[in-house]
């Protein structure tokens, strides 16, 4: 696929605008939102949540209620599997617009045009059946994914109930359109590996590990390892109709979620909340040289959701047919 591709939302317009390397900027803070006691707290939290996501879209959740434990024990099966391998990973591969199974170095970003340096391994609930790894492939890697998987939607539905708040629809609006029990779930747990460099590598310019891209989901859960650099944002009120962008590198903690408002959600707000830029750059001479590991949950409505925001800003989409048009523009194989 070439960038001269012409996209059909406004969304990917913007997206092919955005490959260069732009500037770098530490001056920026992502907020840090505590939701210990969430049930008592919560129109505080709610007040802070909108405001950060009104404003930079990007936001990171300490005191959230995962178990620190559990998420490590989720990096442990996710790097099990990616250790695999390459024969007996291509067991399990991408299905076709499903977002579900494993890829290599097939994601190609609009703005950028080439691969990420990546793998990752898609866990969609329903469309699962054949392509879970058996006990003795990677032994209780189905058990430990369907539990991590299910607590951070849980996270992702409190966080996205408090929106609902905001915007005047019921609390729990937002926990019936990612409805996990429906056959139209199509929310997403993604497990990365950003693969490891080579001794004295020469990196060719326009090389990511991944391109700056919006996500297209209504929101996006990022746990990361300590040590592992990489992700860099430009906060949505900074980014709209720039190309000069400015980038802040997100600093990764074992114990914190990073949150990014994806355009589904934009969409959804009337673009009160901002979907928000971000980006994974590879590793510079002197630093840290081996592999990433990260997992992102995408909360995406179920397909048979219709989106519309309260003040109808723009005509009623059904989260299928806005998803696909995003899928088909993001992986190479299908194009
Ligand atoms: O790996 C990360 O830190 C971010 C991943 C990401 O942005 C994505 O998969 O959409
Ligand atoms: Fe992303």
């Amino acid at each position: 696929m070439s960038n001269a591709t012409k996209y059909s939302m406004k969304e990917l317009e913007f997206e092919s605008t955005l490959g260069g390397e732009g500037t770098e900027t530490d001056s920026r803070q992502i907020p840090l939102i505590d939701l210990s006691d969430f049930v008592h707290r919560r129109s505080e939290i709610t007040e802070q949540l909108w405001a950060a996501a009104s404003d930079v879209g990007f936001f990171q959740l300490v005191n959230h209620g995962l178990d620190v434990e559990k998420v490590r024990d989720a990096f442990r099966m996710a790097e099990a599997f990616f250790a695999l391998d390459t024969d007996i990973k291509a067991r399990f591969p991408l299905k076709e617009g499903l977002n579900t199974g494993w890829e290599f170095r097939s994601q190609v970003r609009p703005s950028t045009g080439t691969a990420d340096e990546k793998e990752s391994f898609q866990v969609t609930l329903p469309h699962m059946d054949d392509l879970w790894p058996g006990q003795t492939t990677v032994p209780e890697f189905q058990r430990i994914m369907l539990n991590f998987e299910y607590q951070a939607w849980q996270i992702g539905m409190d966080i996205l109930s408090c929106f609902a708040d905001k915007l005047g629809f019921e609390r729990d609006f937002f926990t019936y359109a990612h409805d996990r029990r429906s056959p139209e779930y199509q929310s997403t747990l993604r497990l990365l590996h950003y693969l490891p460099l080579p001794d004295n590598a020469q990196i060719a310019p326009g090389t990511w590990r991944a391109g700056a891209h919006t996500d297209f989901d209504c929101l996006t859960m990022v746990f990361q390892k300590e040590g592992q650099f990489g992700l860099q944002v430009c906060p949505g009120k900074d980014a709209q109709g720039r190309t000069d962008q400015e980038w802040t590198s997100v600093v990764p903690r074992d114990d914190v979620i990073t949150c990014n408002i994806g355009d589904m959600l934009m969409r959804w707000s009337d673009d009160k909340l901002k979907s928000t830029l971000h980006r994974v750059r590879m590793p510079r001479p002197g630093e840290y040289q081996g592999p990433r590991y990260s997992m992102a949950f995408f909360c995406q409505a179920n397909k048979d959701v219709m989106i519309q925001g309260p003040e109808k800003k723009y005509p009623e989409i059904s989260a299928r047919d806005y998803l696909l048009q995003r899928i088909n523009a993001n992986f190479a194989a299908k194009m």
